[in-house]
């Protein structure tokens, strides 16, 4: 006789790369897991936890889902490591010696189930997908990946084994020219110049390591058994008709933040609760340095979690805040700037007169406010969203990684802010922050309000990024441990 064995309660094990960007939006996904009755094991490096339990309210608003339960495992890097932007390979040097063996070890040792069920899919960063998914292969786990930055970039990405076949890659150095189109990435011939490519694709030497990594991790996202993208299908619709020819299981359930929040509203609408999964410490004092402004006055400046300015960047953009005459808020990041400066009185006077300094600011709070009326960003992806959801136009100056294509985007593409890309001359910054805030205002403040409507469309009942996560949950129900 053929008995049918009860299937073990749904478990996640979600487990980001190890950075600010990317471990708040996958704890914003755990939430939304736990909300729908899912048990759920978020796998933290040890840094990252330390700095959560220290700066973050993480803890205890986690504490009411029974189902949830964080993990550590030793990220080999030393405490006093800046795990920024320009040190990114030794996290990837570290994720392949250190991480790798211990997050195989963890699932094959059964340990994420000495007291919880077997562990019946991993949602794993996307930036790890080939480790991952190798681990849950051999064990008969499901795997999903999440990508963190847009459908856009990702889909730039999967497309640069053909730009190399096409000669569009690699970079051919300084006789090269950023302004050349490119071809190879369908959907984007319109717009896309070997400038807006991620950083990554100005290396001249292919065998490039941070290149070689993200070319074969994304391609590797078809090994998955799906992939969960945080974008909404009206903003990147073009992109991911392309990604779903080659990945059909594709789940776009963004913005993350926004769908966490109807989510929480619907559950318990009398429930308003202040949250943070900052790494830094949050300087709540702007706020109330934001209530003495005029609506819509404001300038917010902040180049993220892994961006870092040498100290004549610093000052030119520091010139061009200060002659635009507008008001500015400036998150400067502890250890964010390279080397000492000599910083001229004319600017700390501007900076008396009209500015607001602090190390880390609680963002999403800070965006919504209604006196900031423009974002100077890098363009990181979560910022990015953040601002589209309240409708902030933005500047770009894109640092790194994915944030060239998200700031051509933006630009061209969009029409939601300028694309200040490859200079911060005082003279440009201070001409574009005039045209954002001033000049152009109008039609920025229009085509911002209308993709905020189409944002928060997606995530009420009944839009693309509800029903997608509500489909997300069905099929994580659906999966059972082999
Ligand atoms: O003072 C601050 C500054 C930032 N943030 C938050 O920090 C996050 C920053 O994320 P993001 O804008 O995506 O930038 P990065 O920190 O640079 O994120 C990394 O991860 C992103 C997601 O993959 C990529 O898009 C970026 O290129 C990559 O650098 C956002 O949620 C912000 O709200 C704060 O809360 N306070
Ligand atoms: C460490 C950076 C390299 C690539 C990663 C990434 C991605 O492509 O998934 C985006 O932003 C960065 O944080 C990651």
């Amino acid at each position: 006789m053929d008995h049918e064995m009860p299937r073990p309660d749904p478990h996640v094990l979600i487990f980001p790369f190890p950075v600010q960007g990317h471990v708040s939006c996958m704890l914003k996904l755990a939430e939304l897991l736990c909300l729908a009755g899912l048990h759920v094991t978020f796998l933290n490096s040890d840094y990252i936890h330390r700095r959560l339990l220290r700066y973050t309210d993480v803890f205890s608003r986690f504490t009411p889902y029974k189902g949830f339960n964080f993990e550590t495992i030793f990220d080999g890097l030393p405490a006093d490591h800046p795990r920024s932007g320009d040190r990114v390979t030794d996290i990837f040097d570290s994720i392949e010696a250190v991480i790798k063996p211990q997050f195989r070890e963890m699932l094959i040792s059964g340990r994420l189930s000495d007291s919880r069920p077997p562990v019946t899919c991993i949602i794993a960063d996307g930036i790890m997908c080939s480790f991952t998914t190798d681990v849950a292969r051999e064990l008969g786990i499901q795997i999903l990946s999440f990508r963190t930055v847009s459908a856009s970039c990702f889909w730039a990405f999967f497309c640069m084994p053909k730009l190399i076949h096409a000669c569009e890659l690699p970079f051919k150095g300084e006789d090269d020219d950023l302004d050349r189109s490119l071809s190879s990435v369908t959907g984007m011939e319109s717009f896309l110049r070997l400038r807006d490519l991620p950083s990554f694709c100005r290396e001249t030497n292919l065998a490039h390591r941070g290149l070689q990594l993200v070319m074969s991790e994304t391609q590797k996202a078809t090994r998955a058994d799906g992939l969960i993208l945080n974008t909404f299908e009206d903003l990147e619709e073009s992109a991911l008709t392309h990604i779903r020819k080659h990945i059909p299981k594709l789940y776009t359930i963004g913005p993350l933040h926004a769908n966490l929040k109807a989510r929480i509203t619907k559950t318990d609408s009398s429930q308003f609760r202040r949250s943070s999964n900052s790494l830094w410490e949050e300087d709540r004092s702007c706020m109330a340095w934001l209530d003495d402004q005029s609506p819509r006055s404001v300038l917010y400046v902040s180049f993220g979690s892994m961006t870092v300015l040498t100290k004549d960047e610093l000052i030119e953009f520091w010139y061009g805040i200060v002659n635009s005459g507008k008001p500015f808020l400036w998150v400067i990041r502890p250890n964010s700037v390279v080397g000492e400066c000599q910083v001229p009185t004319t600017l700390l006077t501007g900076t008396k007169e009209r500015g607001y300094m602090v190390g880390w600011a609680p963002q999403e709070e800070v965006l919504a406010h209604p006196a900031v009326g423009g974002f100077l960003t890098h363009s990181g992806w979560n910022s990015t969203l953040e601002s589209i959801v309240v409708g902030v136009p933005m500047i770009c100056w894109p640092y790194y990684a994915d944030q060239q294509v998200n700031s051509r985007l933006v630009g061209e593409v969009w029409k939601l802010g300028l694309d200040m890309k490859d200079t911060c001359d005082r003279v440009i910054v201070e001409k574009m922050i005039k045209d954002l805030m001033e000049v152009r205002r109008d039609g920025f403040v229009q085509s911002v309000s209308q993709m905020a409507k189409l944002a928060r469309k997606s995530v009420s009942e009944g839009g693309s990024s509800y029903d997608n996560l509500d489909r997300l949950v069905e099929d994580i129900k659906s999966m059972s441990h082999v």
